[in-house]
């Protein structure tokens, strides 16, 4: 039986990146792992749906902080097997977003903090109602706002596919979002987290990682 972990963090932080180099790591290290990326654009009806209303699409959709996290909630409800799956499977399954952003993104949005009603809904319609299998670690990849919307924006720039979305390009957003996120963390909301910051070395966190595997 592995162990599930989630990384956080704003848009354009860097996610990715480096769950890529993690993922190396802990294969040198003679670990199995396996990875998913939510949203599952191309795969879930209601990840698409999202996707397109952040680009303007579906009418007010998006103006419902509600509807947007339910959305992203039921896309993950559709995984809710395959993660279990791979969890049994592998030694290590890292997620690419997960629950948390429901709870950071969407407080944040009804300007609440992580101790609100928001990110409390969100921990009862997902992890209870929907069931999705709770995390073992949380980390928080925690880089300066400025640095997450440049990133962004240059992505953008050169990858027309990346074009900004509604989230995305509203600056007051991603910084109270970076907040939510960072109280999420220090209230240990859901279980354990670890900040990472913009300079961690990918080597160093699979090694700690694979300590808990
Ligand atoms: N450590 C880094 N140094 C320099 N550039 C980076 C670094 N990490 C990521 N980038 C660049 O920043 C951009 C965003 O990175 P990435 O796609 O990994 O972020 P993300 O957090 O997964 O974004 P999103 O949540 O918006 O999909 C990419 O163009 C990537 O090449
Ligand atoms: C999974 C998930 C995502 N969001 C937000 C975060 C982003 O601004 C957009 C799209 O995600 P991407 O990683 O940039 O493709 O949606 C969210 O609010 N709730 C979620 O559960």
């Amino acid at each position: 039986m592995g162990i599930l972990i989630a990384l956080e963090g704003l848009d354009g932080a860097g996610k990715r990146t480096l769950v890529e180099k993690v993922v190396r790591e802990l294969r040198a290290l003679g670990r199995t792992v396996a990875t998913v990326d939510f949203p599952r654009y191309g795969r879930s009806i209601h990840a698409d749906l999202a996707s397109e209303a952040l680009k303007g699409e579906h009418g007010d959709l998006a103006a419902s902080a509600n509807a947007m996290a339910v959305l992203f909630a039921l896309d993950r409800a559709g995984a809710a097997d395959d993660l279990r799956d791979l969890v049994a499977a592998n030694d290590i399954v890292i997620l690419d977003r997960y629950v948390a952003s429901n709870a950071a993104y969407g407080a944040a949005r009804t300007r609440q903090g992580a101790d609100g009603d928001f990110a409390a809904w969100i921990a009862e319609l997902e992890f209870e109602r929907l069931g999705l299998p709770a995390p073992d670690l949380q980390l928080l990849l925690d880089v300066p706002v400025e640095l997450a919307a440049q990133r962004a924006r240059l992505r953008g720039e050169s990858d027309a596919t990346r074009a900004l979305d509604a989230y995305e390009r509203d600056g007051d957003l991603q910084a109270r979002t970076g907040g939510v996120y960072r109280e999420l963390a220090d209230n240990s909301w859901q279980g354990t987290w670890w900040r990472v910051t913009a300079n961690a070395d990918p080597a160093e966190l699979a090694g700690r990682m694979a300590e808990l595997s």
